[in-house]
């Protein structure tokens, strides 16, 4: 991806020489070429917009481009392509007056293989499209030539910390992180620590191991990350010569979630070294950004995960990160071809687990176990790497020549980790350090077996809240069969607008959602794993610049993700477990904010529910959302004309496909095709074997087909009427909508329909049947809609 990607940027803005696809060292220049390594070009930092996966703020992802170099292929006997970069020899090193040596460095020609891989799987070449962006930029090396590096003050120093007036935040006082990070709170509007912050960062301060379980939403990044920061901006400022030593490796089990902690880790510092450089008068001045020109990031923050370039992420690694963010598939392919960043990670000042139950789940833990295992102490408290494993055996030297440091520290998060788990912790601990001592009942004690903590007595940290959802959240659920769940997620949508996140069991499901949501024009975004990871960036930036955005997933999107005032939950297939409930749930109602949760429950998913409720601790059901059954049937129609058109067209995009495919098969085998092998192969008048009936056929698909969506646009466009309303009399009906009409105050779409949030309707309808029943602590009676 980051070669063709590269050779886009130069297409865009070089003019000489243009890159060539060829496989000889041809160019359309008469002048002779050189070959160039990467490291020595001159790359060019390319803005690009937030969450975007590129974030031009200093991580892995961060998209660069090049003048006066083009790239030339190589294809060797088994069809494998490699690019190497070339510039004509007028232009190599322009404007940079190199010296010999790194001219000669340059003449050495460098590989780049062309397939990227993703998790150990190789992946097509992704053509990554990056939006102009108004997002600032954080700088890394990679703008930077290694003259102006090596200009930069070398001395190994620590900056006077300026003192920060804990007046301006009386509640971080007693926590007493960098001055810097304290500005940073102010400008970012951070005015007191969580409690998850307040009991965590004090004790990772101190230097122990942390295990922290706290509601989603309450902070925990900034837990776990804020000691690290700490320690890396009281220390000595990094030098600038040779690969920046790693401190912290924080992993994470999606590759949305890693890149969002950068971006967090990334924003924060922004102001935390802006503050500091602008803080002659004392002021910090928040929001600006003014990082000083050419010098490299004080904190360089990076990430390595799959589905992204890994030779932009291995090129960025050669040069160094303070804090390595990372999925585990992608870093253990990396760390396997490559020895120095093995000794990295073992030599680790900090190791974070986050969302740590997960991460023992779905094939992560192999490699997780592997990344542990090189930060255990040989001869320590755990076993030290294990020599029978060929990976590990083949990296015996780096065992011997580096160890893993005594003083790490270990840091392990999530919301949901079972009291087993910290019991058994606590019980092993306790027990005169010695390991194996306590229970083992899960992959999660394995995993804490294996992790080394270096602290006898790990701090245990455990503010899970009952029930397991935050106090904010409110929930609710609609009763109704399978084949109505369109129906009544179509209700829900219209009739409470809002950014709406709705979790789909399988890949399939959310398929099938789309293109019927689409129809019903809703700005509907999917994500799942089998999506290419360029494209799920794309669709979370769209689901988060969209008003009443609505984002389609599977539980890829369940974990960690922290996306602005998104109003509502939708559970359209129930969750299996109680903690995917809780991490789902947990994307709304966060930072103590209202949020609302709806699960669309079928009577054979009463037992899950059931059982789902249980485990959460709760003895009552859930109420039930009312619905204004008026507004019903014409949803209905809607609805039913929207999967008339889908499955029609589905229909013609298979028969296409698959007598595309059957075509082009048989050319490539150079036979004739037997008519009767294709089905609707009659269809096309440029083949043989064209029947107009058929021909016919089709065209009365297709004109049925436009008159449908015709009548669809127009159904969209009526405003849909509750019972009661009468359009012609607003004054009269027992729902009375002049007052509505004439302060425009009214719902958007649905004529007669309240504005209240959907839990106020929950709860009104609770009142009303209470009342109806003489009593208002009655549960909500069950009705069949
Ligand atoms: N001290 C603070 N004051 C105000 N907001 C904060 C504070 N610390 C963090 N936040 C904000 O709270 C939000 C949630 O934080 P974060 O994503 O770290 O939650 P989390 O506990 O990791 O959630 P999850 O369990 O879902 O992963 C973020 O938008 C973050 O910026």
């Amino acid at each position: 991806m980051a070669q063709i990607k590269r050779k886009q940027a130069s297409k865009r803005k070089s003019s000489h020489p243009r890159p060539s696809t060829s496989t000889s060292a041809s160019s359309s220049s008469s002048k002779p070429h050189v070959r160039l390594s990467a490291n020595s070009l001159q790359w060019k930092p390319v803005k690009t917009s937030s969450f975007s996966g590129i974030d031009g703020g200093g991580g892995m992802m961060m998209l660069e481009e090049l003048d006066f170099v083009g790239i030339e292929w190589d294809e060797d006997e088994g069809g494998r392509k490699t690019a190497r970069f070339i510039a004509a020899e007028g232009k190599k090193g322009k404007g940079k007056g190199k010296g010999k040596a790194a001219e000669q460095e340059e003449e050495e020609a460098e590989v780049f293989e062309t397939a990227s891989v993703v998790d150990g799987t190789p992946a097509a070449a992704e053509d990554v499209e990056v939006d102009e962006a108004e997002t600032e930029e954080f700088p890394d090396f990679t703008g930077f030539d290694e003259e102006d590096l090596n200009d930069v003050d070398d001395e190994e120093h620590v900056e006077p910390e300026l003192p920060f007036d804990d007046a301006l935040l009386p509640e971080w006082a007693s926590i007493p992180l960098h001055a810097s990070l304290k500005r940073a709170f102010l400008a970012s509007s951070f005015v007191k620590p969580t409690d998850i912050q307040q009991r965590a960062i004090p004790a990772g301060l101190k230097g122990k191991d942390v295990v922290g379980v706290a509601e989603t939403g309450s902070g925990k990044t900034l837990a776990y990350s804020l000691p690290i920061l700490s320690y890396l901006l009281s220390s000595p400022k990094p030098s600038t010569k040779g690969r920046r030593p790693l401190s912290g490796l924080i992993l994470c089990p999606t590759r949305e979630l890693a890149l969002q902690v950068v971006d967090h880790l990334n924003s924060l510092l922004k102001h935390a070294l802006t503050s500091n450089e602008d803080d002659d008068d004392g002021e910090a001045e928040a929001g600006k950004e003014k990082t000083k020109a050419k010098e490299p990031p004080r904190i360089s923050v990076g990430s390595v995960v799959g589905g992204l370039s890994a030779q932009k992420q291995k090129r960025i690694l050669d040069r160094g990160c303070d804090i390595l963010v990372a999925t585990p598939g992608r870093l253990w392919d990396l760390i396997k071809s490559d020895d120095e960043l093995a000794a990295s990670v073992r030599t680790i000042r900090f190791l974070v687990i986050d969302e740590a139950d997960r991460m023992i789940e779905n094939g992560h833990f192999e490699e997780l176990e592997s990344i542990v295992k090189l930060t255990q102490r040989t001869g320590g408290r755990a076993q030290g790497p294990d020599d029978d494993d060929p990976v590990f055996a083949a990296m015996s030297t780096l065992f011997e020549e580096s160890a893993a440091r005594s003083d790490m520290q270990t840091f392990v998060f999530s919301a949901t980790l079972s009291k087993d788990l910290q019991q058994n912790l606590k019980k092993r601990y306790h027990s005169s350090g010695k390991k194996g001592k306590g229970k083992k009942s899960s992959t999660l004690d394995d995993l804490v077996d294996k992790l080394d903590f270096r602290d006898s007595n790990p701090e245990v940290i455990d503010l899970s809240p009952e029930g397991g959802v935050v106090a904010s959240l409110r929930e609710s659920m609609i009763e109704c069969v399978v084949a109505e769940k369109d129906l009544y997620l179509y209700y829900f949508l219209l009739r409470y607008p809002g950014r709406s996140i709705v979790f789909v069991g399988s890949v399939d499901g959310i398929r099938r959602l789309i293109p019927l949501f689409t129809l019903l024009q809703l700005p509907i975004f999917p994500l799942h794993s089998q999506l290419q990871q360029r494209q799920r960036l794309k669709n979370l930036d769209r689901f988060k610049s969209t008003k009443n955005g609505i984002l389609i997933a599977t539980d890829v999107a369940s974990r960690g993700l922290d996306i602005p005032q998104v109003d509502h939950v939708i559970h359209f297939n129930l969750p299996r477990t109680a903690d995917a409930y809780i991490h789902r749930s947990g994307r709304t109602a966060r930072a103590k904010n209202e949020g609302f949760a709806l699960q669309l429950c079928a009577p054979e998913e009463k037992g899950m529910q059931r059982a789902l409720m249980k485990s959460l601790g709760r003895s009552h059901e859930l109420p039930e959302l009312p619905i204004e059954a008026g507004f019903l049937p014409a949803m209905k129609e809607r609805i039913r004309i929207a999967r008339e058109i889908e499955k029609i067209q589905h229909q013609a995009s298979k028969q296409s496909h698959d007598k595309n495919w059957l075509l082009e098969a048989a050319e490539a085998m150079d036979i004739d095709l037997d008519p009767t092998m294709l089905s609707g192969e009659e269809d096309d008048p440029d083949l043989p074997f064209y029947r107009p009936k058929k021909a016919s056929r089709a065209k009365g698909k297709a004109e049925r087909v436009e008159g449908m969506k015709e009548q669809l646009k127009g159904l969209l466009k009526e405003k849909l009427v509750a019972r009661g309303v009468s359009t012609r009399y607003p004054t009269s009906g027992s729902k009375v909508i002049v007052d509505d009409l004439l302060r425009e105050t009214g719902h958007t779409t649905l004529l007669g329909a309240g504005t209240k949030k959907a839990y106020d309707d929950v709860q009104e309808s609770k009142r009303k049947l209470g009342a109806r029943k003489g009593t208002t602590s009655a549960p909500a009676k069950k009705k069949k809609v």
